[in-house]
């Protein structure tokens, strides 16, 4: 199975292997992560019986200490001080203090055998990762991702790291708890009728919490994610957010993921304060219990020299103990669950793997789902019937002396042009690089807002709501993202039947790709599509949505010319406006007028006209025809002339 896991244990070996995720392997926050690591770490620990074996022997003395810590008070107290012989005293005392030479003595012992309980770990991560780097390079050259080099180097160091200093606090823990109980029961076995409950109330209390812990702080992560990442494309797309009138779309998905984050990061504060209840029911309530009880145990024989050596045992082992276990299992053991869950995620799938589509990636419910802000100038939801919003009839969009720069001393890339678009017109807009055709596009779309003069749509001033509904932008990249043609083709308009598909692949010449691909379900890889195919994409989206202005960027450039012409026709022959930034003769003979833009100087007429009047026109056409008449490859080279006056 492709994208499995290793055998049980097989990460703790560091083997590779295929395991699928069974009922253990729930999802993310569900605490299969937990459970999943527990299991895996079982036959690992199993392996090393004789190890820990040894480090329990060594972690004895540590008990000891802990039991002549409290005994030796006690003793000193009963035998010693309260009887009135201070010697004795003093010797009981000497020997609690003594106690801790042995102890230290242990802590090397212990730190000798913990490497050969942590350093196989590491090496099987290490070797895991590597090995899935490998296949992963094979399966996907190119792609040996800086998350195999993490996790060979710092994600396995965290794993041994956190392996450690869990092994040594619980270790710790449990041969202190165990010296301090055999402690209690030699001091007086009520003692531990007070101690023991609220010992495994917290105890319990704080295991409880584990799993819904681990599932919020899953929560917590993957919400922090999702906003980083909307956070991320958003910076990287203003322009595009703009070009799409979906500012207030944005606006609203940001407030979403940042609801969803404070939500999952109030839950985890909640848990967190759970987990503060049980550390104080495990390590406070033992001594005031035992204070509280205090006068009824020594009416009933408790001697108050064993009152003392319990209250110790209390305090500086019991306390401090299950202090320093809560605290390493809710902050390592949080992090080494979630690193070792990373190391047996799914390597990355072999190039041929279709995959589904990420979460910011997916096509868009009817509901306006999330709009990756990459897509974002081609629509904003389904479009509504534009003339919902705008009186029939009349311009669908005007430039009122328009003037605009990219910055306040920047020469004007338009000096006040204006330009009137019929609502039913085919507009072409040519010039050589860098004359403004874009800028025009932009300020058309209502991405851009001018320095000076005004942009309208049918008659209004733009307003930014107005966007969805009533323009699309294709610019020469198309975008197309993973999902099905069918999803690919619905975005702007979701309620499109599969009828009207099939009639625009056929009239826009989409029914070769959709042919070769085999249905409308096929999975599309943007990669493996070529830039004319994505162009074709794109534009059977923007015909389906059938916006009352439509605006093609240069978003024919990478179809050769006879597909290029049967696309424009076929918009040419819809209702509605199309402004059509051309790189071919061809394209732009095709319109009833034609713009020639050079920088700030634009003349506009008929082809015919411009033949007659414009001398740029006349140059591009001189320069294009030769292409168009020959057909070869340089026939779809946009002109790089240089601008001339007019
Ligand atoms: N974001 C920007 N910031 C500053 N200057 C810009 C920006 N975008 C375009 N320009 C400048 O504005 C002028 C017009 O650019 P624009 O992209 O509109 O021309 P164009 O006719 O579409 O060119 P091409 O045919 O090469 O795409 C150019 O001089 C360009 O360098």
């Amino acid at each position: 199975m492709k994208g499995g896991r290793g055998p049980a244990g097989a990460l703790w070996r560091g083997g590779g292997g295929a395991r699928g995720r069974g009922a253990s392997a729930a999802g993310p926050g569900s605490g299969g992560e937990l459970r999943r690591v527990v299991s895996d770490a079982r036959p690992f620990l199993r392996a090393r019986t004789g190890v820990i074996l040894r480090l329990s022997g060594w972690s004895l003395l540590e008990s000891a200490q802990t039991f002549l810590s409290g005994f030796g008070v006690a003793r000193a107290l009963d035998h010693g001080f309260l009887a009135g012989r201070p010697l004795t005293g003093l010797l009981w005392l000497a020997v609690a203090a003594a106690a801790v030479l042995p102890a230290r003595l242990a802590t090397r012992g212990v730190f000798a055998r913990l490497a050969d309980l942590v350093e196989p770990l590491r090496d099987g991560l290490v070797r895991r990762a590597v090995s899935r780097a490998l296949s992963g390079a094979i399966a996907r050259p190119g792609d040996v991702t800086t998350r195999s080099l993490s996790q060979v180097t710092h994600q396995s160091e965290i794993a041994r790291d956190g392996w450690a200093g869990l092994v040594l606090t619980l270790r710790s823990f449990v041969f202190t708890a165990a010296g301090a109980v055999v402690g209690l029961l030699a001091l007086s076995p009520a003692l531990l009728l007070i101690v023991l409950p609220p010992l495994f109330l917290g105890a319990g209390l704080f295991l409880g919490t584990l799993l819904p812990m681990a599932a919020r702080q899953r929560d917590y992560l993957t919400a922090d994610e999702a906003y980083a990442a909307h956070a991320g494309q958003l910076a990287a797309s203003v322009r595009d957010i703009a070009a799409a009138g979906a500012a207030e779309r944005t606006v609203a998905e940001s407030r979403t993921l940042a609801e969803a984050q404070l939500a999952a990061s109030r839950s985890l504060a909640r848990w967190a304060a759970v987990r503060v209840l049980a550390l104080a029911v495990c390590g406070r309530f033992p001594p005031l219990l035992l204070l509280l009880a205090a006068p009824w145990l020594l009416r009933n024989g408790l001697t108050p020299g064993a009152l003392v050596g319990a209250l110790t045992y209390l305090t500086q082992a019991l306390a401090p103990a299950v202090q320093a276990l809560m605290t390493v299992l809710a902050t390592v053991g949080g992090r080494l669950v979630v690193v070792l869950d990373r190391f047996t995620d799914a390597p990355p799938p072999p190039a041929d793997d279709p995959q589904p589509a990420p979460a910011g990636h997916a096509p868009p419910a009817s509901d306006g789902g999330p709009v990756p802000p990459s897509r974002a100038h081609e629509a904003a939801g389904p479009p509504v019937p534009a003339d919902a919003l705008f009186p029939p009839g009349g311009p669908i969009a005007e430039l009122r002396r328009v003037t605009f720069a990219y910055g306040p001393g920047a020469h004007p890339v338009l000096d006040r042009l204006s330009l009137t678009i019929g609502s039913q017109e085919h507009l072409a807009v040519v010039g050589p690089s860098g004359s403004g055709k874009s800028t025009l596009a932009a300020l058309l779309a209502g991405v851009e807002r001018p320095t000076g003069g005004e942009v309208r749509w049918r008659g209004r001033p733009v307003r930014s709501d107005d966007a969805a509904s009533l323009r699309v932008l294709l610019p020469q990249h198309a975008y197309v993202f993973s999902g099905s043609l069918r999803d690919n083709l619905r975005y702007l308009r979701p309620d499109v039947r599969d009828r009207e598909i099939a009639a625009m692949a056929d009239v826009l010449g989409l029914d070769h790709l959709l042919s070769r691909l085999g249905s409308l379900d096929a999975e599309l890889d943007p990669e493996r599509l070529s830039q004319g195919e994505r162009q074709l994409v794109a534009l059977g989206r923007a015909y389906l949505a059938a916006p009352p202005l439509l605006i093609l960027d240069e978003a024919t450039s990478r179809l050769d010319p006879a597909a290029e012409t049967r696309a424009e026709l076929a918009f040419a022959d819809r209702s509605g406006a199309l402004v059509v930034i051309a790189h071919r003769l061809s394209s732009a003979r095709r319109a009833g007028r034609i713009l020639v833009m050079d920088g700030p100087h634009t003349q506009c007429g008929t082809p015919a006209e411009l033949l007659r009047s414009c001398a740029l026109y006349q140059d591009l056409a001189g320069l294009w025809e030769p292409e168009v008449r020959e057909g070869g490859p340089s026939a779809g080279v946009r002109s790089t002339l240089p601008p001339s006056p007019v």
